[in-house]
């Protein structure tokens, strides 16, 4: 479905992020872990086609048989927010201050989908991620929690063949974190969406995806089933990962 055959990204001529290769499979959940600054962020960025200008991209990166990196500014646009979607760590930034949430909903909700009037559909995208009270509210209204479930209302409207989720729990509290995970679950459960989870959290990722890519100075290292790669790492980077984090080396 989505297939990332030796990308890297350059700022100049220095590489941040090294002939990367790795697919997600329709429905699949993949995570991608590494400490910060191992290129996590930036490898999510390059394939929504959202790097900053001073950086560029090669290799090649394929969605639904189309080829993203020489893709148009317009067809890109296109995708994300439609096949593509994408919940970043920071709900604000994705989110209009000045503009009720249930108006966003709606606006967010394409063409195509109009069977019902955008704001029920709004409306329901709410209540599916527990705020059926919030349609009137502004995003100030709201906790960081609630924010990020109307993001990730946001990014679900279109029924998004791949969800992009950029460590989107780390700024929670913790038990607020736990409910939006499930609400991310959900929510690509019912759609059969595929999602690839980026986060350094090796707790959240055994909980919510299949398999996992490991990246260490804009490699990957290492890649596996979840189970796979965190009861038995191949590579010392992940035994490090693993001893440094609180899941019960297992
Ligand atoms: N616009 C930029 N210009 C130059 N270097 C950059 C730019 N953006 C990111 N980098 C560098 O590229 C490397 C990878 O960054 P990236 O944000 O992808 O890491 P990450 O693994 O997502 O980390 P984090 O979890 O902190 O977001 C880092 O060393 C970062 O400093």
């Amino acid at each position: 479905m989505i297939t990332v055959d030796g990308l890297s990204v350059f700022a100049g001529d220095k590489a941040l992020v090294r002939n990367v290769s790795f697919e997600v499979g329709a429905g699949e959940r993949v995570g991608l872990i590494g400490e910060s600054g191992s290129g996590k962020s930036l490898t999510a960025s390059a394939v929504m086609g959202l790097l900053p200008e001073e950086l560029h991209a090669t290799g090649s990166v394929v969605f639904h048989g189309k080829q993203l990196l020489s893709a148009s500014e317009r067809e890109l646009s296109r995708l994300r927010g439609n096949d593509l979607a994408m919940v970043f760590q920071e709900p604000m930034s994705a989110l209009n201050p000045l503009m009720r949430v249930g108006r966003q909903v709606a606006e967010s909700i394409k063409l195509h989908n109009r069977g019902a009037p955008a704001r029920e559909t709004a409306q329901r995208l709410l209540e599916s991620v527990g705020l059926p009270d919030v349609f009137r509210a502004y995003p100030h209204q709201l906790s960081g929690g609630q924010r990020q479930r109307v993001v990730l209302a946001i990014a679900l409207a279109n029924d998004p063949a791949l969800l992009i989720c950029d460590e989107p729990t780390t700024a929670l509290d913790v038990t607020v974190q736990a409910q939006v995970l499930d609400l991310i679950l959900v929510g690509v459960a019912e759609r059969s969406s595929a999602l690839l989870f980026i986060t350094h959290d090796l707790a959240v990722v055994a909980r919510v995806c299949e398999r996992l890519l490991v990246m260490l100075d804009g490699e990957i290292v290492e890649e596996g089933t979840t189970r796979q790669v965190l009861t038995e790492p191949r590579h010392e980077y992940t035994r490090k990962l693993l001893a440094a984090s609180d899941l019960e080396a297992a």
